[in-house]
């Protein structure tokens, strides 16, 4: 046994102990690359996380699932002894999220399967990248988690040195494709939406459709995440596979909340058009988008909605200008939304808060959610939920799991949706969609 350095004198009460080394590079696909579960990934901005193996996990179900999970990875850490000269970047994260709806639906043969209401794990291997830094991770727990933290990080950073590069592998190719609802299906959905918007039941909703694809071949997520950080760099890439089932992945535009310290950065995205061929059929398009005045209509709902769910916690909320986001298949209006916190909150307290926001969801919510249960016939699971990280300190980031699917090797469950307001055309409404599932289908076909 390696003698115990200082910050170890508290061993004989601590369960949880991290440590952690720089690495030359952050091969991040060596650690996703095994059949290890649980498995995460993210990259955001210049930062990239790749885990993998639970040190400890926490799952929740029902109204009280935020709170538990919160309760949970507080406790987690508070046991958590960790290097004082770890940089914060390399410290251990909790990773996971939650299912869109508060309790379970999981039917036969969901692909949702293995997919709790909430589900996080502080990994065994953390591996993180930032510019130019990489870093390893190791989180091990019982009366040994000293020894056995120092030995993996030990054998991990061999194993990651003689990681080299990958070929990002091409799509697998889509033998057979089935949309929930059909068209047909979506008008009269879309036709009864507007019905209960005029009768001032609803004020907006959120009605999403799913696309089961059937693969030619095997699916390797880790290549479709290499491949769309080429695409959509400007996105959210996440992936998780939770202890078991298939696994979720996307490349969304939409944060739902970061907090750091006392800064609280969201948005509120909403409102779509496409792209054009030429950058002045994209200008005319984005134009067109500024000033529709159903999208912006929208997306104020969306903004509205989201200053009065922040204002419990902070007494002044800025909301930017609204500009187009502007992505490789879809543009939409967005503001950015910033604010201060009145007292110390841990992030997934605003998630709480926050989810659904109505770009999601719909306005009032409790119809909204009514109705988008009442309207679709397949499960959500966790698309349009939040999906991302918590650190010690209750930091942390939170993405809104859109332009997603859940896949086995074989089968792939894709999900988009579109804002239903009072003009609502259901025909372009349908157009949207499918040019929400872009980014995923054209990592598939
Ligand atoms: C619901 C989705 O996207 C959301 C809905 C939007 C809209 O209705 O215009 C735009 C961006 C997202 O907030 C999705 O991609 O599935």
């Amino acid at each position: 046994m390696e003698p115990l350095r200082g910050d170890e004198t508290t061993v004989g009460e601590t369960t949880v102990v991290a440590r952690g080394c720089r690495l030359d590079d952050a091969p991040v696909r060596a650690v996703l690359e095994t059949d290890a579960r649980p498995r995460f990934f993210w990259a955001a901005g210049t930062e990239s996380i790749a885990a993998r193996g639970s040190a400890a996990t926490v799952t929740a179900d029902g109204q009280s699932r935020f709170d538990d999970v919160r309760t949970a990875v507080e406790a987690l850490f508070a046991d958590c002894s960790v290097p004082d000269d770890l940089p914060s970047v390399a410290r251990p994260r909790a990773f996971g999220g939650f299912a869109f709806h508060n309790g379970t639906h999981e039917g036969e043969d969901s692909p949702w399967d293995g997919f709790p209401s909430a589900a996080f794990f502080l990994p065994e291997i953390q591996v993180t990248r930032r510019d130019d830094d990489a870093w390893l991770t190791t989180v091990a727990t019982g009366p040994e988690a000293a020894t056995e933290a120092e030995t993996l990080l030990e054998e991990w950073r061999d194993r990651l040195v003689a990681d080299s590069e990958r070929n990002p592998g091409t799509p697998p190719g889509i033998s057979h494709r089935k949309r929930t609802p059909t068209q047909d299906g979506w008008r009269e959905q879309v036709a009864a939406a507007t019905e209960s918007i005029d009768r001032g039941e609803l004020q907006k909703v959120v009605l999403a459709q799913s696309l089961s694809a059937t693969l030619d071949a095997e699916l390797s997520v880790p290549d479709v995440m290499a491949r769309l950080s080429k695409t959509y760099p400007d996105c959210y890439r996440f992936m998780l596979s939770p202890d078991s089932g298939g696994t979720f992945f996307g490349a969304t535009p939409e944060r739902l909340v970061s907090v750091r310290g006392r800064t609280v950065r969201t948005e509120a995205l909403a409102g779509s058009t496409g792209r054009g061929d030429t950058p002045a059929e994209d200008e005319w398009l984005a134009a067109e988008l500024l000033d529709s005045e159903k999208d912006r209509h929208e997306q104020k709902l969306v903004a509205d909605a989201i200053r009065d769910q922040l204002k419990p916690f902070a007494s002044t909320v800025r909301i930017g200008d609204r500009t187009v986001r502007r992505l490789a298949t879809v543009q939409h209006l967005r503001t950015s939304i910033t604010a201060e916190l009145d007292d110390d909150e841990h992030v997934l307290s605003l998630v709480e808060a926050l989810h659904p926001t109505p770009a999601v969801g719909g306005l009032p919510p409790d119809a909204a959610l009514r109705t988008i249960r009442e309207t679709e016939a397949f499960d959500r699971g966790w698309y349009a939920a939040p999906i991302g990280w918590v650190d010690a300190a209750g930091n942390g980031t939170f993405a809104v799991g859109i332009r997603s699917a859940v896949a086995t090797e074989r089968e792939a469950t894709l999900f988009a949706g579109a804002g239903i307001v009072a003009d609502s055309d259901p025909d372009r409404e349908w157009d949207e969609v499918q040019l929400k599932y872009r980014p995923i289908l054209d990592e598939l076909e």
